[in-house]
């Protein structure tokens, strides 16, 4: 592949950033289009229901009255080959003429992986698979997370100080991280299709868990781990915006109803030890549409988490400052030997502020 092929995808995968907080559960997909004559149309994937990349690139094409026969598509997933909730993509593109289609990555739907292809090639329409793939991939991770291992990518934040506190010993914890710090947590919350605590949290925080410090097209489902269902109807948690979803493990109706009437949603996964199954909940939630799951509790339910090995990364904001005694980031352990220490790779470390942002995940984590 050439440069220009690469100057092509990396312009599409610009694109398909541009609308990470828009189209959950779809995946977030860029398409440039570039026509004979060198002019290049980009689009990206619109909100759920409406036009998927491609369709959307060809869409402004038809409206600037240019044809796109002969034009090259560069695609940051594989184009779609079914009918969903719009028509399929492929069938657009063969419908469109072009020439060539440059995929950066299949799709990961066991379903219909590798069907758009074949449709296109089908046509006669050359296509070119796993130009800068990793990067397509890593993009959309949460939706692969769902597609292959039915469960959503677990991204648990953690703010604290330098040295790992993430409260006081009564509880009191706001704030810790600076203004800036907080509202870079709010643009990873705005990507996630769920934001999940823990009853915990919720009765010493009454959190909000929406997003509020930056823009977003679409608020998160927002979820509470509460196995007896202490949650109070007052919590602020169950103020709009966006749904809530409660996950008990025994569904009192004298507790549920009175959840149940704020509009609430009560689901039961209890495991043996009479608490929230973690991993039949993540199974559920990626049966709910949940790519990405943005997990902010306290180090009990973080804890369990880590026990369960459920997390796939690790957003850690830490401030520059001390707490001494206090609560933790993650309750789990104590180890026997250093050996068994859950060990971590970092991805990336970032000066937000006054903090330092740092991003972990277990070493090949990602590759399923
Ligand atoms: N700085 C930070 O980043 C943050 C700090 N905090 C601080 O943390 C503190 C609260 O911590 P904590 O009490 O640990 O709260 P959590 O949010 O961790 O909630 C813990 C509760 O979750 C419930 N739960 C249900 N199922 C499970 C399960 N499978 N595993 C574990 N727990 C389960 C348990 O209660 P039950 O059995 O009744 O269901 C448990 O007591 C507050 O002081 C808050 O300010 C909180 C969030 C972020
Ligand atoms: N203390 C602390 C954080 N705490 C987290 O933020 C939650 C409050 O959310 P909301 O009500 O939506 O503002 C709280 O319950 C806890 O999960 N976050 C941070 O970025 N920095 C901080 O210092």
């Amino acid at each position: 592949m050439s440069e220009s092929d690469v100057a092509g995808m990396r312009q599409a995968l610009g694109e398909a950033r541009n609308a990470q907080l828009l189209c959950p559960p779809n995946p977030a997909v860029g398409c440039v289009l570039v026509l004979p004559d060198g002019v290049r149309i980009a689009a990206h994937t619109r909100a759920v229901g409406q036009a998927h990349a491609e369709a959307a690139a060809l869409e402004i094409a038809r409206e600037m009255g240019r044809s796109p026969e002969g034009a090259t598509a560069y695609v940051t997933l594989e184009p779609c080959s079914h009918h969903g909730r719009t028509p399929p993509c492929a069938d657009a593109l063969v419908a469109a003429r072009v020439a060539r289609v440059v995929v950066a990555v299949a799709d990961p739907n066991p379903l219909v992986a590798g069907r758009g292809i074949e449709r296109l090639r089908a046509a006669g329409i050359q296509v070119d698979v796993g130009l800068l793939a990793d990067e397509a991939r890593e993009l959309n991770l949460g939706f692969f997370s769902r597609m292959v291992r039915r469960r959503p990518w677990v991204r648990m934040k953690i703010a604290a100080s330098l040295d790992g506190r993430t409260a006081l010993d009564d509880g009191t914890s706001q704030w810790i991280t600076s203004p800036e710090a907080r509202a870079d947590g709010h643009q990873w919350r705005a990507r996630a299709g769920a934001l999940l605590t823990g009853i915990g949290t919720v009765l010493e925080d009454d959190p909000r868990l929406d997003v509020r410090e930056v823009e977003t097209p679409r608020q998160p489902l927002r979820v509470v781990v509460d196995s007896r269902l202490q949650t109070p109807a007052s919590a602020r948690i169950l103020q709009p915006p966006g749904d809530v979803l409660v996950y008990a493990a025994s569904e009192e109706t004298a507790r549920a109803g009175p959840l149940r009437a704020t509009g609430a949603e009560v689901a039961c996964l209890p495991n043996p030890h009479g608490k929230v199954d973690l991993l039949a909940m993540l199974n559920d939630l990626a049966a709910r549409g949940v790519n990405e799951l943005h997990v902010e509790a306290g180090h009990k339910l973080n804890g369990s988490f880590v026990r369960e090995d459920l997390v796939d990364e690790y957003l850690v904001y830490l401030a520059p400052r001390l707490l001494g005694r206090g609560r933790d980031m993650l309750d789990f352990g104590p180890l026997v030997a250093l050996r068994d220490a859950p060990q971590l790779e970092f991805l990336e470390i970032e000066r937000i502020g006054p903090d330092l942002r740092i991003r972990a995940r277990p070493p090949g984590r990602d590759r399923f």
